[in-house]
């Protein structure tokens, strides 16, 4: 009998994943993640280890045929895929939830603590030669994580996590807003209020819901008229949260104090983008998960959901489907 086929559609997959699926199955990795690579190495195969922000549709679900019975995204985010294709095709889906939620809150911390201490701007001073000589008890002064007020849109795993290590630093109080109010929260006591009332009351606000119809441009001109003036807006989902310009508009007239983005709009950013221009936003290229030992803990799980689906038994992390 055969073997079945495994496709890893990035060639930059850590080892990890390629040694647990090859020892029972055919597998082939694409000579590069393009979507032209792929839609040709993924022809005829049952399994397919997906590692890239290109879209899994009609056209690459097509291209691979009706005996593809699993595919595994090694991304805590599925937005990127047509769950209603997948779904109507009987395929099981799975992602990489929680072994990515500590890289990704180190990330939001780093964001927010280098725009509260205007991390960028203070470089420039360096560079520039404009570093005050004299010490200028006003120069340069940010905000404290300490004291203040934080606002958590979307408080699953990664949101969680972010709570946490805030409360390290002595954050006064967590509000938090989503679908619904949740009972652990309540214990420890953060507090669940609306979108707007988030927007009022927070110093920091970090986002952390997937991107859905309902988040897609949540934080827009009106949202950003609500917040503080000294409020400062991270971002670790997904650039469409925000409307861009709408941000940009709100920074450069002094309306919030920064932000920093690990997500943007398009990735890769044009280089010509008016946020590398702004002194109070901090920007990493969506490196959120970027650790070694996460990316390998995601690989691991990729391939074992794959495993999992290929013999039959339930996933370890699957997608629900609409
Ligand atoms: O969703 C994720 O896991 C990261 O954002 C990488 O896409």
């Amino acid at each position: 009998m055969s073997r079945l086929k495994i496709l890893i559609a990035n060639p930059t997959v850590p080892q990890i994943a390629y040694k647990l699926l090859a020892d029972k199955y055919e597998v082939t990795t694409s000579t590069s993640h393009d979507r032209a690579a792929i839609l040709k190495d993924v022809r005829g195969v049952d399994a397919l280890f997906w590692a890239t922000h290109n879209r899994i549709d009609k056209e690459i679900l097509d291209a691979a045929g009706p005996q593809l019975k699993v595919i595994g995204t090694m991304s805590v985010g599925y937005n990127h895929i047509d769950l209603e294709e997948v779904k109507a095709r009987g395929i099981k889906l799975s992602n990489t939830p929680n072994v990515l939620n500590g890289a990704v809150a180190d990330i939001a911390m780093l964001l927010a603590l280098a725009a509260a201490r205007r991390y960028p701007e203070g470089r420039q001073h360096i560079e520039r030669g404009t570093w005050v000589k004299e010490f200028d008890t006003q120069w340069m002064l940010g905000q404290d994580i300490a004291g203040s007020t934080i606002g958590i849109v979307g408080l699953g795993r990664i949101g969680q996590t972010i709570a946490k290590r805030l409360q390290g630093f002595d954050a006064h109080k967590i509000l938090y807003t989503g679908h619904k109010e949740k009972p652990q929260a309540k214990d420890l006591g953060y507090e669940f209020v609306n979108l707007d009332e988030l927007a009022r009351r927070s110093d920091f606000i970090f986002l952390s819901a997937p991107l859905t119809n309902e988040t897609m441009n949540m934080c827009n001109e009106a949202f950003f008229a609500k917040m503080k003036k000294n409020g400062i807006l991270i971002n670790i989902s997904r650039g469409q949260l925000v409307d861009q310009d709408a941000l940009i508009a709100a920074l450069k007239a002094g309306r919030i104090f920064a932000a920093g983005l690990d997500v943007m709009i398009p990735e890769p950013l044009n280089t010509d983008s008016e946020l590398l221009k702004l002194p109070n936003v901090v920007l990493t290229p969506h490196i959120g998960s970027a650790t070694g030992n996460t990316r390998n803990a995601m690989a691991k799980l990729t391939a074992e959901n794959i495993l999992a689906g290929l013999a039959g038994e339930e996933l370890i992390s699957p997608v629900p489907l609409p």
